[in-house]
């Protein structure tokens, strides 16, 4: 097996245990949701979350998610080196530490909500790695120790594109075995916002200005700069014969070892009709490569948030995703996607215990009054 097309056996495999949700239970759903007690469409997104659950888990009502987790998947970036992110690359290990300790905004609003936080090394540089040498409750399932400079070269070969997707994939049908029935992406990695903005620049054949933003914080001439990068890298990539019909290899030239992750724990998710809720970019432009892959993923999928950063709004846009917050957040970590857990399990629950107008004797409206 050569590396320029290494065995797609497993990410065939996961691929295919992925359904396509049955349309009959999510009108049966939509039914439900209409005879409960308040003006239809009155709980607006709610319903749509509630309705898209039940298609999910193929019954009506879905159950009340309860026991959430968020993995966030580590890695780093050789693009650091253009000088895309004013942080330094220790940072990204120096994070993982904060994370293991309890200390991150990830982990206060995961005690909030009550999930469980799960840090995953799938890629991190050995600078941020030394800091983090001896660190009890790091999943360590690295696949390679940073990723390429996408200007110059790929991110990473097929074959590291395909062991990571299996090691995210991993992570979650973990966290389903515990019994976490919520999954939520989080991500961490220095200058990990460029290969965002590249891979759905690359996927939707948009403009590197239009989805391209300042990710940790940067002024107006590194953001030019970074919109340059991001289009070097994209030109590269095509230059190399790399089509956006090939997200595999959209994704190996110039993504993450994260986002390879990331789509590897979509994919589960969605294989075992689990819903799992995106954070912010680096979340949305793996979804875009999980749903080329595998349309019918898109079905697991629910939009934490809006963040800040464009290329966010562009992938969602074109998964026809509405995100259920929009506070201006740009962390990463899983913030944005753990904070929406409870808006998903609200959705779920008003679907199972609302009464009905029937059930609760209360006059429904006169018909032909829409
Ligand atoms: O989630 C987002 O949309 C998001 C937006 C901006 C920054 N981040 C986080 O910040 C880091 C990347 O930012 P940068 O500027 O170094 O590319 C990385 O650790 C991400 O988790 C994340
Ligand atoms: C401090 C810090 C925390 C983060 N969390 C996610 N990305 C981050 C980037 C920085 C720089």
């Amino acid at each position: 097996m050569s590396p320029e097309s290494p065995d797609t056996a497993m990410l065939d495999a996961l691929i295919a245990r992925i359904e396509v949700t049955d349309p009959t239970v999510a009108q049966a759903a939509r039914e439900h949701q209409d005879r409960l007690t308040k003006p239809r469409g009155s709980l607006g997104q709610l319903e749509d979350v509630s309705v898209r659950l039940a298609a999910l888990a193929a019954v009506v009502p879905a159950p009340v998610p309860a026991t959430p987790a968020v993995a966030v998947f580590v890695g780093d970036h050789g693009v650091h080196a253009q000088g895309v992110s004013p942080w330094p690359r220790e940072v990204t290990g120096q994070m993982v530490a904060n994370f293991l300790a309890g200390g991150a905004v990830v982990n206060a609003l995961a005690r909030q909500v009550g999930a469980t936080v799960r840090v995953v090394d799938v890629g991190m540089s050995p600078e941020a790695a030394a800091v983090v040498a001896a660190a009890p409750g790091l999943d360590r399932r690295s696949v390679r120790a940073g990723t390429g400079d996408i200007t110059v070269e790929p991110a990473m070969s097929r074959a590291e594109a395909l062991a990571a997707i299996a090691a995210g994939a991993a992570v979650a049908e973990g966290l389903l075995a515990e019994g976490h029935d919520l999954l939520v992406t989080g991500d961490m990695g220095i200058a990990n916002t460029t290969p965002s903005a590249a891979l759905v620049a690359a996927l939707l054949g948009a403009d590197p200005a239009a989805v391209t933003g300042r990710g940790t914080g940067i002024d107006d001439a590194t953001l030019a700069h970074k919109v340059d990068v991001v289009s070097r890298a994209v030109g590269r990539a095509t230059a190399d014969g790399v089509t956006a019909d090939d997200p595999l290899g959209v994704l190996a030239a110039v993504g993450g070892v994260e986002h390879a992750a990331t789509v590897g724990y979509l994919l589960a998710a969605a294989a075992a009709q689990v819903p799992v809720v995106l954070d912010g970019v680096i979340a949305c432009s793996s979804a875009l490569v999980a749903a080329r892959l595998a349309p019918a993923a898109r079905a697991a999928m629910f939009a934490g948030h809006r963040s800040v950063e464009p290329g966010a709004s562009a992938a969602l846009a074109a998964l026809d995703l509405v995100p259920l917050l929009d506070l201006g957040m740009r962390l990463g970590e899983g913030s944005g996607g753990v904070l929406a857990v409870p808006v998903i399990q609200a959705a779920a629950r008003v679907l199972a215990e609302v009464a009905t107008f029937d059930g609760a004797g209360v006059t429904d409206k006169t018909a032909g009054q829409e």
